[in-house]
């Protein structure tokens, strides 16, 4: 089947630039505090998952879900934050993941419209620093939308925002929540990771590095 595609649309943390990492390092920082320990392997069902959804899986993680009341974890995910926050000040255009400037042009190239669909509160910080933010046509935050992926809505609402029809989007993810959004959005979906991560998606891609826009239409227009 031939459709007609108009516009890709990219997950940030972890696809555009290593902020998945931060992220990490930050909830890390925070599980030892409260003496929880947090290991690679258990930061890989919080990618792509909201600031407070996080803060509740490492709090059942160390069985202290019901040691706060809403305010300190209200507390606990702000000191994450700041955690992050002092992580990510040094970010550059340079910090781009490989691959990525260059998927980027030949995205702008090909008349193709790009939309970012983050659910990170600190998207347009990051953006901002990388260099990106007047490159992409919208912009879509986790302060904007009422749901956090899996469910679709910032994919949707980024499709909107770009004036194009879900099926015409091509999107990209690093997380297992984020293709799950993507799909159910009625979206083309390109994973970059384990390709045992990724059932439902349309394209694995071990890395970044290994994203061509040529391939990644070839497949979409199947
Ligand atoms: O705390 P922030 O910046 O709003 O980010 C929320 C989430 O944003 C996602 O993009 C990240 O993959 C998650 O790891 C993160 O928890
Ligand atoms: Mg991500």
């Amino acid at each position: 089947m031939v459709r007609s595609l108009k516009a890709f649309i990219f997950d940030l943390d972890g696809v555009i630039t290593d902020t998945a990492e931060y992220h990490f390092l930050a909830w890390k920082a925070l599980a030892e505090e409260l003496g929880i320990s947090f290991t690679r392997e258990d930061n890989e069902q919080l990618k792509g998952v909201s600031r407070m959804d996080s803060l509740e899986k490492i709090l059942e993680l160390g069985s202290r879900t019901g040691d706060f009341s809403a305010d300190e974890k209200q507390a606990l995910a702000e000191k994450k934050n700041e955690h992050y926050l002092t992580l990510i000040q040094n970010i550059t255009p340079d910090d781009l993941l490989p691959a990525i400037k260059e998927l980027i042009a030949d995205i702008k190239t090909s008349g193709l419209k790009l939309g970012l669909a983050s659910a990170s509160k600190n998207a347009f910080t990051v953006m901002e620093s990388l260099g990106l933010k007047a490159e992409f046509d919208g912009i879509v935050d986790a302060k904007t939308v009422a749901h956090g992926k899996p469910h679709p809505e910032v994919f949707l609402r980024a499709a909107e925002m770009l004036g194009v029809e879900p099926e015409a989007c091509i999107s990209i993810e690093d997380a297992a929540a984020g293709i799950q959004a993507i799909k159910a959005a009625g979206m083309f979906a390109v994973a970059v990771g384990p390709k045992e991560s990724f059932e439902n998606a349309d394209i694995v891609y071990a890395s970044t590095a290994e994203l061509s826009l040529e391939k990644i239409i070839e497949v979409y227009n199947g």
